[in-house]
């Protein structure tokens, strides 16, 4: 009972919140053990009424202080939560820098305790406890962590692989020190004649642990081989290698070290050696290589702004997975070419004319070298990974086995497992483009000759291909054809050359910038590299004017390059004049292709028929290259249409080809007539779908990435091609060009654009001259070249001033037809009566 009453007395004040009560009881709670004040109504009173003047001013004390107190916790606080903020929006780069270089600083600071005998408390604490932990081998402790540092900071996309680098590193020195310490005799921190001293001489602390124990059961013999078997585990761990993979990792090392040196053209141009090359496009020229007007972030930086991808495959799947494709790639690629050896010469080194004397084609070395294959990267595995992660995501039961680097784009393999379909996979584009990061993912279903579908993925770092590296491709250099062409590399890194006189015509379509212009380039400047005028022939129609001029004043042209659109369409027409000659000859030889024509020629065998005087001579092959259909289609779409289809028809067996370039892939450029007769296809990046379908029927030129990139589609062939176009730059085809001038003078046509060839015409006017006469004065008084203006006024039906028109044009009174537009009137009405004369034959 003695001790519930104070109790009672304590609480009852306190839950009356009064301060001057709270305080009274407090205090009473305080006072606990002192003499207690007498109970009484007074005792209580003067306790409110008069506090203790020194428990006050300590108690004010104590408020201040803690008040100060929570006043400055509160400012740390919010200062830290701020700069803990401001660090958190810091730049992922410079949050892991500051990282490096901290671990920098540390291995500094070690560096210089543990280096040198440096006096004071700390270094000396420190000194013994690295020496005491890591023994003989405490120097080494500052270099790791400096190496880590610097990994850290240079290599910030294999940051992942830090912690495999670590546990390497740690297998590594571990085992080394524990040999150390058993070489030492395993001294042991205690005990008679052992001691610190020697331990921290020997393996340190770290050497006894993982020695003692084996040795204390196992001879040192047994022990030595253990603990080198660990280090020998780092090593593998360090460099990522499984043991199935030894081997080869070796001969990698061999030659790496070796075979590498003796290397004359090393594959990966080192950054330190001076190169004395530099690639095609890195020079004074206008046109660079990937040339773009977006300035971005480099790829780098980006991946460290993003989230880490998805967690993937093991280190070992990851091993089997580049193993497989490694495996896959040997099989695949053909042996690498050799070293380009000087160009042989194609044989027949036709003398042109007495004066001109022999024509020596352009040096090869005209062409600078491409940068060379890049090898598979991080980032593919980081492909691989996310890829798999997406599979499993969607529960597919299938595998990515394996990838192939090309310039541009790298296709990963998949393989479905049984009972799978293929639409699961190719449903999936949509996400495996979230998941690569790219919106440019092309799928295959099947990779054509192969069990595998194939997911195409841009590379962040493109390859160069250039043209030079093409055309000295072995492929290109065993074929002697005037009319091949190089046109780039495959996904596969595979040299694809083409011959022009098989495709045998060629359309060429992408979007502004997507590289139609450089790969026209490329055609042209293969044909200067490898065939003499009298091989080929060329008529070039550049209504843009700028495009094709540099090769103004070739000695393959036949006529100037051709910029007025109207002249083209004229120009077309003397192309199917020209295949119609050809044709005859072939016809009166009895021949079915110019080349036989040719051969016969050539070997003396072709007489011209008795009371000829024709001398026969060979043909050259004949390339008609129009580099912007869209503007002839504009002027005059009926002949232009016309043209091209008779030459596309028949042309292949006149040795006369056409390569059509369009930016503009509609259906009224591109229509189905042209397409019809334009089977070998070359689609760089477009804009649309429906582009894509219009040059290649089917989808894919719309997932392109442009500058080069591209579909070709040959002749026949039913899966396009995906290639990185070479490259030339302006600067070499310059080169190339007065190289080709100097060796001949050009020797223009007239007939080709000047004078329009006329159509065959019904000669016999017959019974129709009182309508000629009558449809000529209308013509010529009216100034207007209008067939239905005859038809209304003559009362006549079109087909009928349709010949009239072409009777009127084939005596030079109206120009050739300008599609819906009227013809233009050629005689003024001046000479209107000397006109009718003529007509009536007066
Ligand atoms: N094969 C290639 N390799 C590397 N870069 C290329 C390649 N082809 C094109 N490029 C880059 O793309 C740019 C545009 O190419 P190009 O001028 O050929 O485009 P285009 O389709 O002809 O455009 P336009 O129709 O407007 O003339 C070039 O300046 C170059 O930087």
């Amino acid at each position: 009972m003695a001790t519930r009453t104070p109790k009672s007395a304590s609480k009852g004040p306190a839950k009356r919140s009064t301060p001057a009560r709270s305080t009274s009881a407090k205090r009473t709670t305080a006072s606990a053990g002192r003499p207690r004040p007498r109970p009484g109504a007074s005792g209580r009173k003067s306790s409110v009424a008069h506090p203790d003047p020194i428990s006050w001013v300590f108690t004010m004390i104590g408020k201040l202080i803690v008040g100060l107190w929570m006043l400055f916790a509160g400012g740390v606080g919010s200062m830290a939560r701020a700069l803990g903020k401001n660090a958190r929006d810091l730049d992922p780069a410079h949050r892991r820098d500051g990282l490096g270089l901290a671990w920098f600083a540390a291995a500094i600071v070690l560096a210089s305790m543990t280096w040198r005998n440096a006096d004071g408390a700390v270094s000396g604490v420190v000194n013994a406890t690295v020496r005491g932990v890591f023994g003989s081998l405490a120097w080494a402790l500052p270099l790791l962590l400096g190496l880590l540092a610097w990994r850290y900071m240079r290599h910030p996309d294999q940051n992942a692989d830090t912690g495999r680098m670590v546990i390497g590193w740690a297998a590594l020195l571990v085992g080394v020190l524990g040999v150390i310490h058993v070489a030492n005799d395993t001294p042991y921190p205690a005990g008679e004649g052992q001691g610190m001293d020697k331990v921290s001489a020997a393996g340190g602390m770290v050497g006894f642990i993982v020695s003692a124990p084996p040795m204390s059961i196992l001879p040192s013999w047994i022990t030595i081989p253990l603990l080198l078997l660990l280090s020998a585990f780092g090593v593998l761990v360090i460099t990522a290698t499984p043991v199935h993979r030894i081997p080869e990792r070796l001969a990698e090392l061999r030659h790496l070290l070796f075979e590498r040196q003796s290397d004359p053209l090393p594959r990966e141009p080192s950054r330190k050696r001076p190169r004395t090359k530099k690639p095609a496009g890195e020079g004074g020229d206008g046109v660079k290589p990937y040339d773009t007007p977006v300035l971005s972030e480099k790829d780098k930086e980006r991946a460290d702004h993003s989230p880490e991808i998805v967690p993937g495959l093991t280190d070992e799947e990851d091993a089997a997975v580049a193993a497989a494709a490694a495996e896959a790639e040997a099989e695949r690629r053909p042996p690498e070419p050799p070293l380009p050896t000087p160009a042989p010469r194609t044989v027949e080194q036709l003398v042109l004319s007495p004066q001109a004397g022999p024509y020596a084609l352009p040096d090869l070395q005209f062409l600078k070298p491409g940068t060379a294959p890049k090898p598979q990267t991080k980032a593919n595995t980081t492909v691989v990974n996310a890829l798999t992660s997406v599979l499993e995501q969607f529960s597919i039961d299938a595998q990515v086995i394996g990838f192939t680097r090309g310039p541009t784009v790298t296709r990963y393999e998949i393989e479905l497992g049984p009972a799978v379909k293929v639409e699961k996979v190719t449903a999936l584009t949509k996400n495996i483009a979230y998941a690569v990061k790219s919106a440019d993912v092309r799928i295959l279903s099947p990779i054509p000759g192969k069990s595998a579908i194939g997911v195409e993925i841009p590379n962040a770092d493109k390859d160069l291909v250039a043209l030079g590296d093409v055309l000295r491709a072995q492929v290109a250099q065993a074929d002697h054809h005037p009319m091949i062409v190089g046109l780039g590399k495959d996904v596969e890194g595979r040299t694809i050359v083409a011959n022009l006189a098989k495709m045998p015509h060629l359309l060429i379509a992408g979007a502004t910038g997507a590289g139609k212009s450089v790969c026209v380039n490329g055609l042209i400047t293969s044909i200067l590299m490898r065939s003499t005028p009298d091989e080929v022939r060329m008529v070039l129609v550049d209504p843009k004017r700028v495009e094709l001029s540099v090769y103004e004043g070739i000695p393959h042209l036949i006529t100037p390059i051709i910029t007025n659109p109207k002249k083209a369409a004229e120009a077309l027409e003397w192309v199917v004049g020209e295949m119609d000659r050809r044709y005859d000859d072939l016809a009166a030889s009895g021949f079915r292709h110019v080349d036989e024509f040719n051969k016969a020629v050539r070997a003396g065998k072709l007489q011209p028929p008795p009371g000829s005087e024709r001398v026969y001579q060979p043909y050259p092959y004949l390339l008609v290259i129009v580099d912007e259909l869209a503007d002839l289609m504009m002027v005059a779409p009926r002949d232009v249409e016309d043209s091209i289809v008779r030459i596309t028809q028949l042309a292949r067996a006149a040795g006369i080809h056409l390569v059509i370039a369009t930016q503009r892939p509609s259906v009224d450029v591109v229509t189905g007539l042209i397409k019809a007769n334009v089977p070998s296809r070359l689609a760089f990046a477009v804009s649309s779908l429906t582009d894509s379908r219009v040059i290649l029927d089917q989808p894919g030129a719309d997932k392109l990435v442009g500058q080069g990139d591209a579909l070709f589609l040959p002749m026949g062939a039913s899966k396009p091609i995906r290639i990185q176009n070479a490259f030339v730059s302006e600067k070499e085809i310059a080169e190339i060009v007065a190289h080709c001038k100097a060796q001949m003078q050009v020797e223009y046509r007239e007939d080709v654009a000047a004078a329009p060839v006329k159509r065959e015409i019904d000669e016999e006017i017959g019974d129709d001259l009182d309508l000629l006469i009558q449809a000529a004065e209308l013509i010529v008084t009216t100034q207007f070249g209008s067939t239905s203006m005859l038809q209304r006024k003559l009362r006549v039906g079109f087909a009928k001033a349709g010949r009239l028109m072409d009777l009127l044009e084939s005596r030079n009174v109206v120009g050739p037809s300008e599609g819906s537009k009227a013809r233009e009137v050629l005689v003024k009405p001046d000479d209107l009566p000397g006109l009718l004369a003529d007509l009536r034959g007066e």
